[in-house]
């Protein structure tokens, strides 16, 4: 959908993007990661020409951008940003009519879309077609930025720290919501994101980034269990454990489970193969008494088990010593 070819962008003589190229799945959400000033922001605004590349090629959807007028390619391409950049002087309703506007929709279309675009964000129409940002909460305001990005459906959206201004507690049932969005599944979607537990929770894939340069590109699981090089281990260390349970699924444990066949407690909960392990073990963890167990479904090939969390973490230990890390 999107390729990137030996991009460079120099600022003076300094190279904020330094020559990297990768390709871009559609439908995928990829996320670029990495400490302040690698050069993310500079990379997705590459892509829509909000920066012109200094050398190298981008291709969107088969058409190099560098061949089409930048207000086309942005048609084509929604943008969301931190701080949801919502006009201040502009009705949430106005807001959201921006892009409509430019590709000349008819006023009821306009109306009609907004209305639902606004409502599958989580806001009443009714309600907030006629506020301003500043009568909004900052989660508001972010929602209608991504109604903005998403009201003419357009097969790109890029997305600059979307999440990062909102407290945690917001934050985390936004980011809840946005993996759940219909609206967003058939999208490629590349977000920035420093926020490793976010590229996590969203990224199909993950680009991680260091000093203009891709440090590694791959799936969660291929950067924590085979990380390319020292930057990327050091990288996730603090976290690696955790978002170790957090990519591993049950099912891939199957062959290192011990389990005990006859439980007969009552508290048992049932998970699918794919439910990750942390979430079976945050499970696990949370009552005391009566213990609980996870069972887990039975596949074609693969009995149903009983599992405390004892086994699973045993499980996980011989796991990772298989991959010998
Ligand atoms: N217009 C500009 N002129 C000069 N230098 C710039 C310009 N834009 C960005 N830079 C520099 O390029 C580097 C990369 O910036 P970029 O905004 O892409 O980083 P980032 O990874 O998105 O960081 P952050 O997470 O802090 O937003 C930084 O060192 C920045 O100071």
């Amino acid at each position: 959908m999107i390729r990137i070819r030996n991009a460079t962008k120099t600022f003076s003589s300094f190279k904020a993007v330094d020559n990297i190229s990768l390709d871009i799945k559609e439908r995928e959400t990829l996320v670029l990661l990495g400490t302040s000033g690698c050069g993310k922001t500079t990379t997705l605004k590459l892509i829509n020409r909000l920066i012109e590349l200094s050398a190298g090629s981008i291709e969107v959807a088969g058409k190099n951008i560098q061949q089409q007028k930048p207000e086309e390619l942005r048609r084509r391409i929604g943008y969301v940003i931190q701080g949801a950049g919502l006009f201040p002087h502009y009705t949430v309703k106005e807001n959201i009519a921006v892009v409509p506007r430019l590709l000349g929709w008819n006023k009821s279309k306009t109306e009609t879309q907004t209305s639902r675009i606004l409502e599958i964000m989580g806001l009443s129409a009714q309600k907030y077609l006629w506020k301003y940002p500043r009568e909004l909460s900052g989660g508001q305001q972010q929602r209608v930025g991504l109604a903005r990005a998403l009201v003419t459906d357009p097969p790109v959206v890029l997305m600059d720290e979307p999440f990062g201004a909102l407290d945690p507690i917001t934050r985390s049932s936004i980011l809840h919501e946005f993996r759940n969005l219909e609206a967003l599944r058939h999208k490629t979607v590349i977000l920035v994101t420093h926020d490793i537990q976010e590229a996590f929770e969203l990224g199909d894939r993950i680009c991680l980034m260091d000093k203009g340069e891709i440090q590694q590109l791959g799936t969660p699981k291929e950067l924590v269990f085979q990380p390319a090089n020292a930057f990327v281990r050091r990288f996730l260390q603090e976290r690696r454990f955790q978002l170790q349970l957090q990519v591993l699924q049950l099912a891939e444990l199957h062959s290192y489970l011990q389990p005990h066949l006859t439980f007969t407690d009552t508290n048992i909960i049932t998970l699918p193969g794919t439910a990750s392990v942390l979430e079976a073990t945050q499970l696990l963890s949370v009552a005391t008494y009566p213990r609980p167990v996870i069972a887990l479904e039975a596949t074609a090939t693969t009995p149903a088990l009983h599992l405390g969390i004892s086994d699973i973490m045993a499980a996980v230990d011989k796991y990772i010593q298989t991959l010998n890390l």
